[in-house]
Order: structure tokens, then sequence, then C-alpha cells
């Protein structure tokens, strides 16, 4: 199986002017992408509300994130991403209660698992490339996206993927000093796009999600799904 990715990302609003930010501080504009994603759950919202957050991202397939060892505490996030569809399908079927589906395939254990589209929207992304010059430094770029959604909602995220937990720490650190420069406060809690497609169409999703987020559900042993 290949080995999962682990996402450590800080979510932020971009001000105007931030391209010349980074571009002041040495990063490059790698590329312009536009994609569709589209997420799915049960009509309960199961994934959801456990944290894991399944989608099919046109031009490059399936992915599930799920929350990696340690949980999310602050301002950033971190994430393990599944791609290979036999992890996804394995992790699919632990959350969900089932075995024996017969298939790998995450298209046809949709119906299966009676998983629904939830969510689907449109992003525009400008990726950029940034080194952080400095003492100690090993030289691993840190990525920042600057998104806009086709329901008019606009998020950047400095990111950094990493094999190993125990990398986390340093990307985290990057992570922090790039925000900074960036004049993003650590302390900057920004919702994503799915949270915020979610608060607007469709509210009553949203509120269970909320509910969960903030202990206010009995049924759901689950801790927070979202923190915003
Ligand atoms: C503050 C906060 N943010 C996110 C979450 C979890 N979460 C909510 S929706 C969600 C799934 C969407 O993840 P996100 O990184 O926002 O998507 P995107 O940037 O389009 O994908 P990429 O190209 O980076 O892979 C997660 C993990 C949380 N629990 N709390
Ligand atoms: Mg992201």
């Amino acid at each position: 199986m290949t080995h999962p990715w682990i996402e450590v990302e800080q979510k932020f609003v971009p001000r105007p002017g931030i391209e010349d930010r980074l571009k002041e501080l040495g990063g490059t504009q790698e590329s312009q992408i536009s994609f569709r994603d589209s997420y799915y759950d049960t009509r309960e919202l199961t994934l959801m509300k456990a944290d894991h957050w399944l989608r099919h991202r046109e031009g490059s397939g399936w992915e599930l994130k799920c929350p990696g060892a340690g949980g999310n505490t602050g301002s950033h996030t971190k994430y393990m991403e599944l791609t290979a569809e036999a992890a996804i399908a394995a992790r699919l079927c632990e959350r969900l209660g089932t075995a024996g589906l017969g298939t790998e395939n995450v298209s046809e254990m949709l119906g299966r698992l009676e998983l629904q589209e939830v969510a689907s929207f449109v992003t525009e992304r400008s990726v950029w490339k940034l080194v952080l010059s400095g003492a100690g430094d090993e030289g691993e770029a840190l990525t920042v996206d600057l998104d806009t959604a086709d329901f008019g909602y606009a998020v950047g995220e400095v990111e950094a993927l990493v094999r190993e937990e125990a990398e986390v720490p340093k990307a985290l650190e990057k992570i922090r000093s790039l925000s900074s420069l960036l004049g993003v406060s650590q302390h900057e809690q920004t919702p994503g796009k799915l949270i915020v497609y979610l608060q607007r169409f469709r509210p009553l999703d949203y509120q269970r999600l909320l509910e969960v987020a903030t202990g206010k559900n009995d049924e759901q042993e689950e801790s927070a799904a979202i923190e915003n």
C-alpha cells in the first residue's frame, strides 16, 4: 500500500496584495488550476461527524482525509490523506461497520454504502511555492494555495506535506513562520470551502456538524468535526 501523506496546513483569509507579498518573500507562482470537488457521505453524515472527508476531485480521483495521530488542535490542521482506492475502501468499511462488499472500487462502493453527494463546487486555485531561508532550514518548499470557489468564497492555505509523524513539528514551525510573514495570525481560524458551502447551502447539515463539534449531540461520541 502507498504510504499516505500527512497534510499540515493553516488556512487564512487572503488579503489584497497577498501575491506581491509572496513575490517579495521569494515565492513563485507554480500554476493556476481549476477543479471540481464532490464530497460524499451518508444521509446522517456518519463520515463527516467522525472527521472523515471523502471526495472525488475531477482529474485526480478519490481522496479520504482523516485525522492523523494526535488529532487537531489550534488554528492549524493535520490530516492523513488516503488516495489509494484499496486504502480508502478499507477505511470506509471500518468507519461504516461493513465488510465484504466485494470491490475496492470507490465509485462502485457508493451505492452499497448509501453514500450520496453532499456538496460539489469548482475551485480556481493559484499555487505558489516558497522556500523559507533561515538557519537550520532544510530547504523544503512550502505551498501556498489561493483558492476561490465558484460560490464566491476565497480562502488561502499555507501547506506542507510530510510522510512521517516525526516531521510534523518542523513542518508546523515553518508554516507558522511563513504565516507570520504573510501577516496571518497563529490564532486565525478560517473555515475551508466545504464548511462554508454547507453553512450556505445545507444549513441543517452544517448545524448537525456544529453540534458534534461543540459536543451538543449526545448520540455522537466522536470528537470535533468542525472547529468554527
Ligand atoms: C478549522 C477546521 N478546518 C478543517 C477541518 C476539517 N475539514 C473540514 S472540511 C475538510 C475537507 C476539505 O479539506 P480542505 O483542506 O479544506 O480542502 P482543499 O483545500 O480544497 O483540499 P486540498 O487541495 O488542500 O487537499 C476538512 C479536512 C476542521 N475539522 N476544522
Ligand atoms: Mg487544503
